[in-house]
C-alpha cells in the first residue's frame, strides 16, 4: 500500500484526499490543516487523521474540540509520498521539510516549474516522473490543454496551436476574488503562463496562449485553434480520436448543454461528488476542420480536473504502475468518463 499524505486541505487537497481513499493500492495517512474550520471538522467526520500544519496552532484545534493525530512533520515522515495542495508559493516554502524527511512531494500548478524536477500530466509525460523527488501537477488549464494536445499531436502532428483561455475569476468559495463586473485581458501581455506551462510537458510544441478573466466561478472555457501538419479530411475523424480518450468528454448535441451552468447541472444530476467534472468537456459540434486548421471549444472544471492527475502522479513517482494501468485504475475507481 502506498501511504499518502495531503498537506493543504482546500479546494484541490480535499478532492485528492477523497480520490486517494478510493484507490485499492493507496492509504491516506492523513491531511494537514492550519485551523479548525468546517473543513477540519468534515475531514475528521470522514475518518481522515488530521494533523496540524502549524505547530503553534495546535491549541486552536484543542479549544475547538477537534482531535489531532499529530503535526505535519509527523505526517510527512509517516508517508511514502506527500501531495502538497497549499496555496501558491506555500509549496515552495514546504520543500525543505519534504527533503528533510526524504519524502517525495507532488506540488500543484500554482508553484513555479523551476521548483521541481518534473512537471506532470498523465497523458502527456507519465514516465518522466518516475524516481523524481519533486513533481508539479500542472494547473487545471494546462492539464486541459495537455490532455487534448497529446492525442492530436500523435495522430496529426501540431504545426502551431493558438488558444484563448476565458478563465473564471475565482472558485465558488473564493468570495474575495474578482472581477465582479468586468472582462480582463489577464495577463494583458502575451503569452499567458499556460503556453510555456504546456511546454514543460511537450517541450517542442509550438503554442501561443492568451488569457482572460471574467466574472464567473463555474468553469474555464478555451477557444482552441490547432494548425495540423497532416490534417484529416473530416472533423468526424478528430471526434472519433478524441472520443477514445477517457478524460475527454465530447458533449453530445442531444444533451442540449450550452455552457458551464448546464454542465455543472449535469454533473450534479448524475451524482458527481461536489458536482465535479474531471474530464475536459468539449462541445462535439464545435470540433471543426477548416483546411489544415482544427477548431473547438472546451470547458475545464478548475476545481477537479487535476485530481485524477494527482492520483496518477503518486504511482508514477514511485514507479508503482505504468501509464495505462494507472490511468485505467484511477478512472475506474473514481468513475471518470461521462455518458
Ligand atoms: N482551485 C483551482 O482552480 C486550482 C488550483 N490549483 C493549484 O492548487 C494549489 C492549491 O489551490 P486551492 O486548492 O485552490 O487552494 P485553497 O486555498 O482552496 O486550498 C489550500 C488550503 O491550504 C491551506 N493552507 C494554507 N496555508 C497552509 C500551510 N502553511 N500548510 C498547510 N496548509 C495550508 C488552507 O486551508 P487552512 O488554512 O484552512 O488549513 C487552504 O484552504 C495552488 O497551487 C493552485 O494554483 C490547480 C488547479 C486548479
Ligand atoms: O491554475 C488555475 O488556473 P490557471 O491555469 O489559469 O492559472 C486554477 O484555476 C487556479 O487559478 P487561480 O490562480 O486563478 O486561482
Amino acid at each position: 500500500m502506498i501511504r499518502v499524505a495531503v498537506n493543504g486541505y482546500g479546494t484541490i487537497g480535499k478532492r485528492v484526499a477523497d480520490a486517494v481513499t478510493l484507490q485499492p493500492d493507496m492509504e491516506l495517512v492523513g491531511v494537514a490543516k492550519t485551523r479548525p474550520n468546517h473543513e477540519a471538522e468534515t475531514a475528521v467526520r470522514k475518518g481522515y487523521p488530521l494533523y496540524a500544519a502549524i505547530e503553534d496552532r495546535v491549541h486552536l484545534f484543542e479549544e475547538a474540540g477537534i482531535e489531532l493525530a499529530g503535526t505535519v512533520e509527523e505526517l510527512v515522515e509517516a508517508a511514502d509520498v506527500v501531495v502538497d495542495a497549499c496555496p501558491s508559493g506555500i509549496g515552495a516554502e514546504n520543500k525543505a521539510m519534504y527533503e528533510a524527511y526524504d519524502t517525495p512531494a507532488l506540488y500543484q500548478g500554482g508553484e513555479s516549474a523551476d521548483l521541481v524536477d518534473v512537471s506532470f500530466n498523465a497523458r502527456g509525460n507519465y514516465d518522466e516522473a518516475e524516481g523524481a523527488d519533486h513533481v508539479r501537477v500542472v494547473s487545471c488549464n494546462t492539464t486541459g490543454l495537455s490532455r487534448l494536445l497529446a492525442p492530436v499531436e500523435e495522430a496529426y502532428g501540431v504545426e502551431k496551436a493558438r488558444v484563448t483561455l476565458v478563465r473564471r475569476g475565482g472558485d465558488p468559495g473564493q468570495t474575495g476574488r474578482g472581477p465582479i463586473n468586468d472582462i480582463l485581458p489577464n495577463p494583458v501581455t502575451l503569452p499567458s503562463h499556460h503556453g510555456p506551462d504546456v511546454n514543460t510537458i511537450f517541450p517542442d510544441l509550438d503554442i501561443d496562449t492568451l488569457g482572460m478573466k471574467v466574472p464567473a466561478t463555474l468553469m474555464h472555457t478555451h477557444s482552441v485553434n490547432v494548425t495540423l501538419e497532416d490534417a484529416p479530411d473530416a472533423a468526424d475523424e478528430v471526434r472519433d480520436l478524441l472520443a477514445e480518450e477517457s478524460r475527454l468528454f465530447l458533449i453530445p448535441e442531444r444533451h442540449d448543454i450550452d455552457g458551464a451552468g448546464k454542465l455543472k447541472e449535469y454533473a450534479y444530476d448524475i451524482g458527481r461528488p461536489r458536482g465535479d467534472l474531471w474530464e475536459n468537456c468539449i462541445w462535439e459540434e464545435s470540433v471543426s476542420i477548416e483546411g489544415d486548421d482544427l477548431y473547438l471549444f472546451q470547458a475545464i472544471h478548475q476545481e477537479s480536473d487535476v485530481v485524477p492527475e494527482n492520483v496518477d502522479a503518486i504511482r508514477a513517482v514511485l514507479g508503482e504502475a505504468d501509464r495505462g494501468e494507472s490511468m485505467a485504475r484511477t478512472d475506474e475507481t473514481m468513475g471518470v468518463g461521462l455518458p
